[in-house]
């Protein structure tokens, strides 16, 4: 089955409506990765929706966070003390304002054990109204949110491979996922596809070159000969190979047109971000490596492009702000007014688009060969480019070893054309253990 069909053919929330349980008008929404940038970016949208949404209403169902208790909590407490969250229109209509129990999260899950240890973090999930039983812990407990009954909508915000099985759970479930987690399709891309076709559930793309590619396939109705996809070049773009090799921690994060969390920041200034977005668009957009391009767009506005087969080229602008992106994700096919700042056209601006420098980049190379093979080299470099990422932050390698490493942890495994989804987590692991025992970094 043709994935951006199945996408496109998604019926719209009007009709969920009716087969949800109790008639509910409210749309529950689980938000795996909740204290990150995509996870208090979507809480926004979400309280911006039950502000200006007359059709519907939306409650943040299930939250999650790794180690930022704190932040989890502030998140809770802002939720608990907004009198729109979780109600429906009717709800507003007749008695404004809904039960304090619908603003507080159904489940809350602290993925990372340690974290909640200390007392004074479980007194403060008891003053935010939280009953014991509703906060779980582990990482099963993010898998439990997925599959949930009550979840409509899973929002895949959590960082790496360790959103792989919550998202892959949530596909299984036939669930509507708006995918901001690529590096599920970059590990498992094929066994998702085969998935999602099995269970009939949808995959929206938070991403904002694939939300661009999907906007503009949506609003055509034609199949796409060619995706272009746009990169920003990051804090590097015109920097000089020894540059590069100097380059810090904190200049490597510094984005210049988005802000986002540290492991896809160091990915954009690689541009193995954009390596991970050629085998994410391979997979959900169901094209050939061939049919996909890059090009260099430092303004961030154009955020990718489609030609069709007559040779027409559609893109999709906004400025960059994720609010976008996520939203339309949860609305589609509807579209409706979003907190994020729209572009003003009557100011000075430039729209430039340049070649991408495939010598200073070498991560792009190393993407389209990914998804060329798929099977499993996706899982291999993605897991070496992980750990490399981490070493990189913990100053024990250098910027210009990130690349290099994970090639050369994909040129030592031997390649399987088909594997299993058990066999993808178990060379996810051999590919970490072997990225630190080549870069010297073995404890
Ligand atoms: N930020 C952006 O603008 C964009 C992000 N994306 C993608 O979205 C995903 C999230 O990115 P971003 O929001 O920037 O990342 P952040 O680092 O800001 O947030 C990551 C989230 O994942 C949680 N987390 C971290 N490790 C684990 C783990 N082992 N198990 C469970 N949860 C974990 C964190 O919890 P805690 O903080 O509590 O430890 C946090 O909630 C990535 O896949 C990224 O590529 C895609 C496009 C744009
Ligand atoms: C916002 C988003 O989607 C990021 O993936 C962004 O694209 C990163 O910018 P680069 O183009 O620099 O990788
Ligand atoms: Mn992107």
């Amino acid at each position: 089955m043709d994935l951006s069909e199945s996408v496109t053919n998604y019926q719209p929330a009007e009709t969920d409506s009716e087969n949800r349980p109790q008639n509910r008008s409210v749309t529950n929404v689980a938000v795996l990765g909740t204290t990150g940038s995509i996870g208090t970016a979507t809480v926004d949208v979400l309280q911006n929706l039950n502000r200006l949404d007359p059709q519907s209403g939306w409650r943040l169902w299930a939250a999650s966070g790794h180690r930022n208790v704190d932040g989890l909590l502030e998140i809770v407490e802002t939720l608990a003390a907004d009198p729109d969250h979780g109600s429906s229109p009717i709800d507003r209509g007749v008695t404004p304002g809904c039960n304090d129990s619908r603003r507080i999260p159904e489940r809350l899950v602290f993925s990372d054990r340690q974290a909640v240890s200390e007392p004074s973090a479980l007194d403060r999930l008891g003053r935010a109204g939280l009953d014991r039983s509703n906060v779980r812990f582990g990482p099963d407990a993010l898998v439990d949110v997925a599959r949930a009954d009550e979840v409509d909508v899973l929002v895949a915000a959590i960082v790496g491979r360790a959103g792989l099985e919550s998202t892959v759970a949530a596909v299984e479930a036939g669930k509507r996922v708006a995918l901001a987690n690529k590096e599920t399709l970059v590990v498992a891309g094929d066994l998702v596809q085969k998935k999602l076709a099995q269970n009939g559930g949808a995959l929206l793309p938070v991403d904002s070159e694939h939300s661009a590619i999907f906007q503009c396939i949506a609003s055509s109705h034609a199949k796409p000969r060619k995706l272009i996809l746009t990169a920003s070049g990051g804090p590097f773009r015109s920097a000089s190979k020894s540059a590069m090799a100097a380059a810090t921690p904190k200049d490597a994060l510094a984005h210049p047109t988005w802000q986002m969390g540290p492991k896809i920041s160091i990915d954009s200034a690689t541009m193995m971000n954009k390596a991970l977005e050629i085998i994410e668009a391979r997979w959900l957009f169901d094209v050939s490596s061939d049919q996909i391009e890059v090009v260099i767009h430092p303004q961030s506005i154009i955020h990718s492009m489609v030609e069709f087969v007559d040779g027409s080229v559609l893109s999709q602008m906004s400025p960059p702000d994720m609010r976008m992106p996520i939203q339309y994700a949860l609305t589609y096919p509807r579209r409706l007014p979003c907190p994020a700042p729209e572009l003003d056209f009557r100011q000075p601006s430039e729209l430039t688009l340049e070649p991408a420098d495939l010598d200073r980049f070498p991560a792009l190379a190393l993407g389209f060969e990914v998804a060329r093979c798929g099977g499993t080299a996706g899982a291999v470099v993605n897991a070496a480019n992980e750990v490399a990422v981490e070493l990189f932050l913990d100053e024990k390698i250098r910027f210009d070893q990130i690349v290099p490493t994970a090639r050369k942890v994909l040129e030592c495994h031997t390649f399987e054309p088909s594997p299993t989804l058990s066999r993808l987590l178990e060379l996810d692991r051999w590919a970490r253990q072997e990225t630190r025992l080549c870069t010297g970094n073995v404890d």
